[in-house]
């Protein structure tokens, strides 16, 4: 795929697996504006400050992976490069009205993604909207963002804001899953190095078969479980309607009682 040419902001943990997705594609970004980021190898740029960005530079896209609290900050230092670029903010809790006000009287079109960390494999969801695009632009982020996994478009805000818990911080629910999992298998007396290879591969294997199946979750789910067997005893635990169903949906809406404060 040939690239728009494109201005990563921000090259942390989100900003560098999006980076990383891109570059096992052979996508790599024009520009990476980044306080820490390590050179990478040529052609590939990086600049620490907006200042050293070339004058005569002009992003077509300009993906927004700062922090939330750096947003005004880094839209401020972006002014001269925004007028007619789409600026695809992969910010939670920053609104479509606070870019636009960050972004002054630049005529960029905004773009509000939830991506997750997985984009470093190619597996990656993002969940993303626009009221800004037409269907030519609309297809460029499409294919942008479907370079590092599955892209999920929703209606409004109100959407993406409702799929940042699930999809957005729900790597880091499976991962520590195999935390603890790891826990459980030193605590019953495995030995460390079989702790940690059961505990990764029964999530990585999991989440492969879940990937290379047609059937439901809660199918393969019934799949492991025999009937009076020893799986049905550990859900009898996990599924009482006060464990993990409860603590779930407890976990989502702390969540996105966070991001409403965050926005606020
Ligand atoms: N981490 C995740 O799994 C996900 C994160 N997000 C969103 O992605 C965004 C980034 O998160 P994350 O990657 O975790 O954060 P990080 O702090 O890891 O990355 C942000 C990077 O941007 C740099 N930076 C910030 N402002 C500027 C600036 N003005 N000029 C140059 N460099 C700058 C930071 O440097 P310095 O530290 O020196 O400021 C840092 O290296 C957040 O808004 C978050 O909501 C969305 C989905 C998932
Ligand atoms: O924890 C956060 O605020 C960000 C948003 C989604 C994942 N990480």
């Amino acid at each position: 795929m040939s690239l728009p040419s494109l201005l990563l902001v921000g090259c942390g943990k989100m900003g560098g697996a999006l980076w990383q997705g891109w570059l096992k594609q052979g996508l790599a970004p024009s520009i990476i504006l980044d306080r820490r980021c390590d050179a990478p190898p040529a052609p590939h740029r990086v600049v620490r400050t907006a200042g050293e960005i070339p004058g005569d530079f002009k992003p077509d896209i300009i993906i927004l992976a700062v922090k939330p609290t750096g947003m005004e900050e880094a839209l401020a230092s972006l002014r001269p490069f925004l007028d007619g670029a789409i600026v695809i903010s992969m910010l939670a809790a920053r609104t479509v009205e606070s870019l636009r006000a960050a972004c002054g009287e630049a005529t960029s079109r905004i773009v509000r993604a939830m991506p997750n960390t997985p984009a470093a494999i190619g597996k990656g969801v993002t969940g993303v909207c626009s009221s800004d695009l037409d269907d030519a632009q609309r297809a460029l982020c499409t294919s942008l963002l479907s370079a590092v996994g599955d892209v999920a478009w929703v209606d409004n805000e109100e959407q993406l804001e409702a799929l940042t818990p699930i999809s957005g911080c729900g790597p880091a629910y499976v991962f520590l899953l195999a935390e603890l999992l790891e826990k459980e298998a030193l605590r019953v007396g495995l030995p460390p190095e079989t702790a940690r290879l059961i505990a990764r591969g029964t999530v990585s294997g999991a989440g492969a078969l879940l990937a290379a199946s047609d059937e439901e979750s809660e199918t393969l789910r019934k799949n492991v479980t025999s009937p009076n067997g020893v799986t049905a005893k550990a859900l009898e635990v996990l599924m009482a309607p006060d464990a993990w169903p409860a603590t779930m949906s407890e976990a989502i809406d702390n969540a996105m009682k966070r991001a409403r404060e965050m926005a606020s």
